[in-house]
């Protein structure tokens, strides 16, 4: 089937090169490591719960099976212990899923549920091992690997990865193994070595399952991740797009209302950007805009504070919970920022190097986006007539 994907060659996200560089391993470097991982916890608690409801009912159906097939009466008192052992292991296997639904149900730390989820790998197929066991001593008819391989089977699209899937597969062979060892009669010790051979090779349909199913969700996540940043994004600086910054805008500017917050926008022009380009170039102008887009992007610190790309050569910067007097402070600076960098402009009336105008405003009550930002823009065009190079306020707030 002919597979769409997204352009990657023009793309410099970390996804993209996560993608061209490839994860063989099923694992990518160590941010976007941590990212996958929270991004694939997401939806793993309703996993878990369907998977240890379903593994209830078959595990738990089965241990009511028991007890209409097999006749404690009619067994020799040399086997009572094993039955004993039967039952105690249904109900070990039984508490083990409830203890993973019970952890799903109530959100446990994913690590937690992982190591648990891994138990309960181990507990059902070593389980459902020793009950086919158990049947064949008892002489019970049973569809032996039919059993298990409903364990493993059902287990396996929910193993937590292959690593995973390969661990709990060797303890399960351990644990036939064993079983095969201690076994009273040669036919149950043969079926039990057949079971084994007939599991490994179940087992490793079962971890190529896993490590492909892996694999195809990694590279879905680089794909998504790709799309979404570069939907967010701007290309050239990196930092967040017009759209973006609207989004933003509207959210921080709901919260800061509901929670008394005092909000700062600064619009940043770069000054007379035509001529810089007409001298040097685009690619050199694109430079500038890369270097001046830094310089924004180091004035934001807080959570909710962001930078933005909002027009050709403008940017944006929104302060959140920032006192007038620090904003104004910042603007100082981010002026004074673009200066230090130092970029020969060479047909710039106002200095010999790149230089910036700002514009400053501090949310209102009766503020909406679209005022904020008109206000914003007006102050810069004040800086703009008053001689570029400078950060301008609100007249209240004007030195
Ligand atoms: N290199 C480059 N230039 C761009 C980009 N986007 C817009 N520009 C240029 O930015 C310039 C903006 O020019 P103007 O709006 O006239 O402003 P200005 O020359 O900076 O003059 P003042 O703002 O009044 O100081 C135009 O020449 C655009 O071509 C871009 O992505 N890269």
């Amino acid at each position: 089937m002919l597979q769409i994907r997204p352009p990657l060659q023009a793309s410099t996200t970390k996804y993209a090169q996560q993608l061209r560089r490839g994860f063989r391993w099923l694992r990518f470097d160590a941010p976007l490591e941590a990212e996958y991982r929270a991004y694939s916890h997401s939806d793993e608690y309703v996993r878990v719960l369907w998977f240890s409801a379903l593994c209830l009912l078959l595990w738990g159906g089965y241990g009511l099976f028991d007890l209409w097939r097999i006749d404690a009466a009619r067994l020799g008192a040399g086997q009572q212990p094993l039955l004993t052992a039967l039952r105690v292991t249904r109900v070990a296997v039984t508490v083990a899923i409830a203890l993973v639904l019970v952890g799903a149900l109530w959100r446990a730390p994913m690590r937690w549920l992982h190591g648990a989820l891994m138990g309960l790998g181990v507990a059902l197929s070593c389980g459902a091992a020793f009950a086919v066991y158990a049947y064949k001593v008892f002489g019970v008819p049973h569809e032996t690997a039919v059993l298990v391989m409903i364990m493993l089977g059902l287990f396996s699209p929910f193993a937590i990865n292959l690593w995973a899937q390969l661990a709990m597969a060797a303890l399960y062979l351990a644990c036939v193994g064993a079983l095969a060892w201690v076994a009273p009669q040669p036919e149950v010790q043969a079926q039990m070595l057949r079971l084994g051979v007939e599991l490994a090779l179940a087992a490793l349909v079962f971890s190529f399952a896993a490590y492909w199913r892996e694999h195809q969700r990694r590279e879905q996540f680089l794909y998504r991740g790709d799309a979404h940043w570069l939907a967010m994004r701007d290309a050239l600086t990196g930092l967040y797009n017009r759209r973006m910054f609207n989004h933003h805008l509207e959210q921080v500017m709901a919260q800061a209302r509901r929670e008394g917050q005092p909000l700062a926008l600064l619009i940043v022009d770069v000054d007379h950007f035509k001529a810089y380009n007409d001298l040097h170039g685009h690619p050199q102008g694109d430079a500038v805009l890369q270097q001046v887009a830094q310089v924004g992007l180091a004035c934001i610190g807080r959570p909710l504070d962001i930078a933005a790309r909002v027009g050709g050569e403008e940017f944006a910067v929104l302060l959140y919970g920032s006192s007038a007097e620090h904003a104004r402070a910042l603007g100082q600076s981010l002026v004074a920022g673009v200066r230090q960098r130092a970029l020969a402009h060479g047909a710039s009336p106002v200095a010999d190097v790149v230089t910036v105008s700002v514009g400053g405003a501090m949310v209102q009550p009766e503020d909406r986006p679209q005022t904020l930002f008109a206000r914003a823009d007006r102050v810069l065009y004040q800086a703009k007539n008053n001689g570029r190079d400078r950060c301008h306020w609100e007249a209240a707030l004007q030195a």
